[in-house]
């Protein structure tokens, strides 16, 4: 069995290069930018006023002056500058050329239009231009873009930017137990919860998901939502993976030509996940036991989703410090759900006793996944470990 970098890696080289749309930036939010967007102007474009206030000469200071204009946002001042004057100003406003700082009214005594200044303070009290940004300066977060880089571009001037097409991702559920959320369960019979947590996981990665119907444990059944997934950028089956009579997926993706990267990986959980490419579209065939799958779509689909918008694959792990002694691990790479709780620096990490892959409430209570290295030795309370935020 392959470790689980080296699955990463053939995980990772299933990714085609990202597709570039323009979109406008009422509609960019949590997009992934694949060209730079470029400042079209330079902001502030003139020196601006921080203050409410008066624009004054420092060599003027403490005044008496005389108040000769008023500049307000979106109405400069015009006139010139002379000794012993101030102008009226307001936060935004262009500061007049030939005045080097801005005193908030709070420090000045108005008497008709005579001010004098009782404190000017020590600061200028004015953003001076390009302070921000200059023209043509470039923006490309490597990074979904988030509601603040949306007022950045929009103050650089820019109503569109170039991103990557969100990838289109086939989730294809299976199993003859299986019945929708809101159904009856009939005697065997569970309901099918994967498949939303799927969908949700991929579209927290940036892509669209589509939600198969519920396969049956047939042929053709599995075929039928094969087809379906015509056109998706990847299809995620979940379940069915593993050694059993009507773990079915292995053969039927065979059939229809995977090329496969991978099966089964010395993990845990996740052991029997497998990877690999239908057509043109990369496949990744999850385990069915819930928190299997939900932990292989963190650390595989994920990161396949975000390289596929040419972003940093993540996820990227943490530190903190073990609360308890564990035993020495397998020979498999463990993830375990745990419980964060404030440290003294770093938080301290603790894992549940009980990692049964079929328990979601568990996975629901956790906070961190600890990761434990294949045949990791016995660790004692107060060392350092990695973890995954969840
Ligand atoms: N003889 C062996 N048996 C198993 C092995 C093994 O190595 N040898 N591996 C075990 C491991 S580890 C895992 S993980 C599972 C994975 O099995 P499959 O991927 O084939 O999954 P299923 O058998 O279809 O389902 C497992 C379990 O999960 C439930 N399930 C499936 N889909 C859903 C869904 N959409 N929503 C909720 N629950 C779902 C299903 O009912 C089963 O209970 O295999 C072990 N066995
Ligand atoms: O690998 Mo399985 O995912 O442990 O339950």
């Amino acid at each position: 069995m392959i470790s689980v970098e080296e699955a990463r890696a053939r995980v990772l080289a299933l990714a085609p290069a990202p597709e570039p749309r323009q979109v406008a930036l009422a509609d960019a939010l949590g997009r992934a930018m694949v060209a730079p967007a470029l400042a079209r102007l330079t902001q502030p474009p003139f020196d601006a006023s921080a203050m409410d206030g008066y624009a004054l000469r420092s060599a003027d200071l403490p005044g008496p002056l005389a108040v000769i204009g008023t500049a307000a946002a979106g109405q400069p001042w015009q006139g010139e500058a002379s000794p012993g004057s101030a102008i009226r100003i307001f936060t935004g406003a262009p500061v007049p050329a030939g005045y080097d700082r801005v005193v908030m009214q709070e420090m000045v005594t108005r008497d008709g239009d005579r001010i004098t200044v009782a404190e000017p303070g020590g600061n200028p009290n004015i953003r001076p231009r390009g302070n921000d940004f200059a023209e043509g300066s470039e923006f490309l977060p490597r990074r979904p873009l988030r509601p603040a880089d949306l007022a950045l571009l929009a103050a650089m001037n820019v109503p569109q930017v170039t991103v990557a097409r969100r990838p289109r991702v086939a989730v294809l559920a299976g199993g003859d137990e299986l019945v929708p959320p809101g159904s009856d369960p009939a005697p065997g019979q569970i309901i099918s919860s994967n498949d939303l947590a799927i969908a949700a996981l991929a579209r927290e990665a940036g892509a669209e998901p589509l939600v198969l119907p519920l396969a049956r444990d047939t042929e053709k059944s599995l075929r039928d939502r094969f087809a379906q997934a015509e056109g998706c950028d990847l299809i995620v089956t979940i379940g069915g993976a593993s050694v059993g009579d009507h773990d079915l997926i292995g053969k039927v993706a065979a059939d229809l030509g995977m090329e496969r990267a991978f099966y089964k990986l010395a993990m845990r959980p996740g052991k029997p996940l497998m990877a690999g490419r239908i057509g043109s579209a990369a496949m990744l065939g999850l385990p069915g036991n819930p928190v299997s799958a939900v932990v292989c779509a963190k650390l595989f689909m994920q990161p396949l989703i975000r390289a596929m918008q040419g972003l940093p694959p993540g996820p990227e792990p943490l530190q903190a410090t073990l609360a308890r002694e564990l035993p020495p691990e397998g020979d498999r790479q463990h993830y375990l759900r745990a419980r964060l709780s404030p440290g003294d620096g770093l938080p301290a990490i603790e894992p549940f006793a009980d990692q049964d892959s079929a328990r979601l409430w568990l996975l629901a209570e956790a906070d961190a996944l600890l990761i434990r290295p294949a045949h990791d030795p016995a660790r004692r309370a107060g060392e350092r470990m990695d973890y995954l935020p969840l």
